[in-house]
């Protein structure tokens, strides 16, 4: 480790926030963070805070040109010391010299939310899944690379793909679980081509619910769930490259929400009307199965 260029208590104080942001905003997420031990637990928070700022921006209610000039002030931030006043900014950039964290991700993380503004102004959609990958490795692909250079792995040729591939398939399970949220917000992740072979065009009734008359949408949900799988099995071949506490993380993560996507693929349905979520109890059971070393069940992920 590095000495620190900040003073103790600003720097504290920095990544106390940035646990504060993670606490509260990863609902999903911190059931893993927080088995870290204490110093990649910080630096995670600050990695978590700063992804979580650049998804606001593209998910917030400025207007498009106002989100974009956004995103450029974070990617010159990126480049310059941190302001000593943005305690976000600040962990991430004493994290990024304690750990081998690769800050070119915090720019394809941006690439990504600019691909969403582009989709809310000019009509972006993705015609095939290698189309709709491509944003995933941007937007969660990126998130899973950050997150190795805080665990570190044993040296292997594939490490960084495994834990793209983590990341992507997280992103394919989000997909499913927020196809109606995403709509009512004017935005379709779903390839057109895997829409147009299943017969499902996405449509809310008057409640604001999705609507399935051919039943098209929940074959085409079933569908992708059986392909996420396979990111999944992919991804998970890191956790044995990772040390204990690490691979306890990454299993929680991971375990948590492909355990979210069996249950969408047991009842696609269930995400007409409502965002599908684990209770705290499942979640918490899914992580300490990671913590006792078993990780995600193989095949359907329950704890
Ligand atoms: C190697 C490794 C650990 C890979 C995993 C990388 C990772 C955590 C990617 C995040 C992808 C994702 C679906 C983010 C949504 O965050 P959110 O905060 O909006 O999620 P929520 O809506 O479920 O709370």
């Amino acid at each position: 480790m590095t000495a620190s260029r900040h003073a103790p208590s600003t720097l504290q104080g920095a990544y106390a926030t940035c646990e504060s942001i993670t606490r509260s905003e990863a609902r999903n997420f911190f059931y893993g963070i927080r088995l870290l031990p204490p110093a990649q637990r910080s630096a995670l928070c600050a990695v978590y805070a700063l992804a979580r700022r650049i998804d606001d921006i593209g998910d917030g209610d400025l207007p498009a040109a106002e989100k974009s000039r956004a995103l450029a002030a974070v990617r010159a931030a990126l480049r310059t010391p941190p302001d000593p006043a943005d305690p976000v900014l600040t962990a991430v950039a004493d994290a990024a010299h304690r750990y081998p964290i690769p800050m070119g991700a915090f720019d394809e993380l941006v690439d990504g939310v600019e691909r969403d503004i582009r989709m809310d102004t000019a009509g972006l959609t993705y015609q095939s899944f290698e189309d709709m990958v491509t944003y995933c490795r941007c937007v969660a692909g990126s998130v899973g690379r950050l997150c190795l250079g805080v665990f570190g792995s044993r040296p292997h040729p594939e490490a960084g793909r495994y834990a793209d591939a983590l990341g992507i398939a997280l992103q394919q399970t989000n997909i499913l679980r927020d196809i109606r949220e995403d709509l009512l917000n004017g935005r379709v992740y779903l390839p057109r081509e895997d829409l147009d072979r299943f017969g499902a065009e996405l449509a809310v009734d008057e409640f604001g619910a999705l609507v399935d008359p051919t039943g098209g949408l929940a074959e085409l949900i079933r569908f992708s769930a059986a392909r996420a799988r396979d990111w999944y099995a992919d991804g998970l071949r890191l956790i044995p490259l990772l040390d204990r506490r690490s691979a306890a993380c990454a299993g929680a993560m991971a375990g948590i929400y492909r355990r979210l996507l069996e249950d969408i693929a047991a009842d696609p349905p269930s995400v007409y009307r409502a965002r599908r979520s684990l209770s705290g109890w499942q979640k918490a059971a899914v992580a300490a199965r990671a913590l006792s070393g078993l990780g995600p069940r193989p095949g359907n992920g329950t704890p």
